[in-house]
Formats: C-alpha cells, sequence, structure tokens
C-alpha cells in the first residue's frame, strides 16, 4: 500500500518536473504569451510590441542551404541575391524603391526561416569562439528569440520590383521583413562623430545652428512622413543627394551647385571639404576598431575615443581562435568549375553546359569558393569531433565537396545540382 503511494507520487512529482523545466526553458516567450492570447485591438498590440509580421519579399540567392552560407556578408564577396518585393503588400511595389537606387547599401532585415524552432537559451557558442558560450545578444547568432537578421547588404541596382544584391549571407528562400538604406551619417559612429564636430565648428562660426538644418539633411529622414498620396509628395532637390559612389568627387563644388545664403557659403564649403576627405564609401568604421593603447587602458566609457567595440570582442571579431585556412582546388575541381557558364539573363542557348544563375564568372565562383572555405564554415562539433573530413555546400548551381586538413582546405569536387543539369 505505502509501497504503491509512494510510486504514484514519484510518477505525480516527475509530471510536475517536466512541467516545471519546460516553462523555465522559455521563460521569456510564457511572460509574453498571455498578452499574445488575450484578444486586444491592433493598436494595443503594437503598443505591446506584438505585430503580426508579413514578408515584404523573398530572397532568391547562390545558397540553397545553411552549409556553406558565409556566416556574414564580409565573408565571400561576390554573393549575389535578388530580391523582389512583393506585390500583397504595395499595389505598385516598385513605388516603394523610389529613390533607394541612390544608395550604395542597404540593411536587410529578415527572418531566420530555416531555425527549425525559436530559441530562448540565453547563451549560445559561435563557431568562431570556437566552444566558448557567451550571451546571444553579444553575437550575431541565427539562434535568438525572435529569429531576426540584419545584414548590411550592397545594392548593385534596383529594376521594376526587383533589388539586386551582394555581399549577403541568407539562404534563398529567406522572408525578407524590412529594407533601410545605409546611411554612414546616422550608422556609421567614425562619420558620426567627424559630422558632429563639424557641426560645433559650425555652430561656432555662425552661432545659429537652425539656420543649418536643411544643408545638414540633405537626405530626407526617417521622420520625414510622407506616403504617395497625390500632392504629399516632398521635392527632394536631386543636387543635394548623395551620389550612388558617396566619395566620388562631384563635377561642381556643391557649394556652387546650391544657391545657399552667404553665411552658409562658408558651412558648404567646409561640408564639401569633408565629403572630399572622409572615405564613406565602404560601410567601414576601420579607424574606430582599431584598438589602441588608450583605449585598452580605458574602460569603454562614452569619450570620442571609444572604438566600436571593445578589446575582447575586439579579439574574437578579428583574432578568433579559428585561424583562416588556406583554400586549394585539385586540378579536376578546377577544370570542373572551369565548365560553368556565368549568368547570363536569358541562359546560354544551345550549349550543354552547367550555367550559373548568380555568379558572372569562373572567378567570382571560385572567390567565393574561397571565402566560405577559408572561414571555416564547419561547426565546432564537425571541427573538433567529427572523423568525416568530407564537407558538402550548395553555391548557386554548383555542388561543392572538399575535405578539411589541418590549416588548410582542399575542393575536391565541383558537379552541378542535379536540378540545374538541364541544358540552357
Ligand atoms: C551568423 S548569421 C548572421 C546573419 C546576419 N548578418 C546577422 O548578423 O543577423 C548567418 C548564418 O545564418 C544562417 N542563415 C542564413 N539564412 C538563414 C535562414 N533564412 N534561416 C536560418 N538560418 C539562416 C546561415 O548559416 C548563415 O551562415
Amino acid at each position: 500500500m505505502l509501497d504503491s503511494s509512494v510510486r504514484a507520487f514519484r510518477k505525480h512529482l516527475t509530471s510536475v518536473q517536466t512541467a516545471v523545466s519546460r516553462m523555465s526553458c522559455c521563460k521569456e516567450e510564457k511572460a509574453t504569451a498571455p498578452a499574445a492570447a488575450s484578444p486586444a485591438s491592433p493598436q494595443t498590440t503594437l503598443e505591446q510590441g506584438i505585430i503580426q509580421t508579413t514578408p515584404i519579399g523573398f530572397i532568391s540567392s547562390c545558397f540553397a542551404m545553411k552549409n556553406g552560407t558565409p556566416r556574414q556578408p564580409t565573408v565571400c564577396g561576390p554573393s549575389r541575391a535578388e530580391l523582389r518585393i512583393q506585390q500583397n503588400i504595395f499595389n505598385n511595389p516598385q513605388h516603394a524603391l523610389l529613390g533607394l537606387q541612390q544608395f550604395s547599401y542597404v540593411w536587410i532585415i529578415f527572418l531566420f526561416h530555416k531555425n527549425g524552432q525559436l530559441s530562448c537559451k540565453a547563451k549560445v557558442k559561435p563557431p568562431r569562439l570556437n566552444g566558448q558560450r557567451v550571451g546571444v545578444y553579444s553575437t550575431r547568432s541565427p539562434h535568438r528569440p525572435n529569429a531576426l537578421g540584419l545584414t548590411l547588404a550592397k545594392l548593385d541596382k534596383i529594376e521594376s520590383d526587383t533589388l539586386y544584391l551582394s555581399d549577403i549571407d541568407m539562404i534563398a528562400g529567406t522572408p525578407v521583413l524590412d529594407i533601410k538604406p545605409y546611411i554612414p551619417d546616422y550608422d556609421c559612429p567614425d562619420v558620426r562623430m567627424s559630422l558632429e564636430s563639424q557641426q560645433t565648428d559650425s555652430d561656432q562660426n555662425i552661432g545659429a545652428p537652425g539656420d543649418l538644418d536643411t544643408e545638414k539633411n540633405p537626405v530626407k529622414s526617417d521622420e520625414d512622413e510622407e506616403t504617395d498620396a497625390p500632392g504629399n509628395v516632398t521635392e527632394i532637390n536631386a543636387e543635394v543627394l548623395p551620389t550612388k559612389n558617396c566619395c566620388k568627387k562631384e563635377t561642381s563644388p556643391l557649394s556652387t551647385q546650391v544657391s545657399a545664403p552667404k553665411h552658409l557659403q562658408n558651412v558648404l564649403k567646409e561640408v564639401e571639404a569633408f565629403v572630399t576627405h572622409i572615405d564613406t564609401c565602404q560601410p567601414s568604421c576601420e579607424s574606430k576598431i582599431q584598438v589602441s593603447d588608450s583605449a585598452k587602458s580605458k574602460p569603454a566609457g562614452l569619450s570620442t575615443e571609444r572604438p566600436c567595440y571593445g578589446v575582447e570582442a575586439a579579439r574574437w571579431i578579428r583574432q578568433p581562435p579559428i585561424a583562416s585556412l588556406d583554400v586549394r582546388f585539385t586540378p579536376r575541381a578546377e577544370s570542373q568549375l572551369a565548365e560553368f557558364l556565368p549568368a547570363h539573363p536569358s541562359g546560354a542557348p544551345g550549349s550543354d553546359r552547367p550555367g550559373f544563375q548568380f555568379l558572372r564568372s569562373t572567378d567570382e565562383a571560385a572567390s567565393a569558393i574561397r571565402g566560405i572555405l577559408s572561414a571555416d564554415p564547419r561547426s565546432v562539433y564537425r571541427r573538433t569531433r567529427c572523423k568525416d573530413r568530407l564537407f558538402f555546400f550548395t553555391l548557386d548551381t554548383a555542388d561543392v565537396t572538399c575535405w578539411f586538413g589541418e590549416d588548410f582546405a582542399e575542393v575536391l569536387q565541383v558537379r552541378p545540382v542535379q536540378s540545374h543539369m538541364k541544358s540552357y
């Protein structure tokens, strides 16, 4: 009798323990769950930070699966993608892109839709840290509570409702939630600080900061609320908008293009000197990333000397415990790669050779493969415990097989993906 009661109690205890561990695994998720479940007006849910997202488009990219997809856009230069804006969001999707072609880089906010499940682990093990656990918010891990990704992609061109991108790290089919222009003045602390100091100097010179507003922000800011309703569109002075290549020298000086009051001409000249002086072409914070001796000895306070990231982070981002690998091709893999025809808008009629869909030359493909492999795309488990040294990934229409040695990766085979074996 006592035995059976103890057994029943133990059984009950086990089920309670299971329920408790499930609850504590996803504490944050549980905390928001009641609000999500309760019926509320769209406005209330927005105020609570709960929204139903709708993709504005889906990525078509040269990466078919997570394996071998670069971990950041800078890893593999010519990674290319297309993003077509969905018709169901706007009647005229191309209208939503008006003006965007003037920017060289765009932020892409997307969903890690192939994560399998939402993650609520507060600590993660980034592959670059070789098994070390760090807080999820200090990393760019895909495994985060809302599974949102952020990539700074190069905007090659826009045609109608489609963006042509390169420098991406998203797999094909990735749902995109938003696009924003990369604006160094807002997004790169280096440029921001220089502009601020320019501003302070100018203020001291003319003593009327309010006068400067239009010159300071020639690009429409996020705060400019506009719809495309007739009569509600503000004309932008094309001459004062940044050129696509933002460090390209103007043919005639800005100060002579813009008819500003005399007292502002000096300021325009200063801005002009600054624009020609700084290199804002690349979205880089190079000078702030360098860890100076003074930054090492100082706590990271909000001073002008504060680097973009601290010494510890700089170490694992710039000098990760994972060494970069030498990449080589076997002669067979090299000649297989050379068989691929570059991407062509209308294919290559009459040829039975395999063709790339995104990559524009064999060199581009070889350099993408080098970029992917030199950063060592393997998981920590694969790298440290797995005896199987073969590694497979798909790049554009090519299946790539390679193996890893101590400090190198060798490409053994580059074969067309089966579904792309059709002749062009
Ligand atoms: C480390 S994340 C970084 C992404 C982004 N640059 C960021 O910082 O948020 C990049 C990796 O996410 C994975 N990935 C890319 N697209 C994905 C998707 N749609 N679903 C799940 N994982 C994805 C790939 O393995 C890729 O190497």
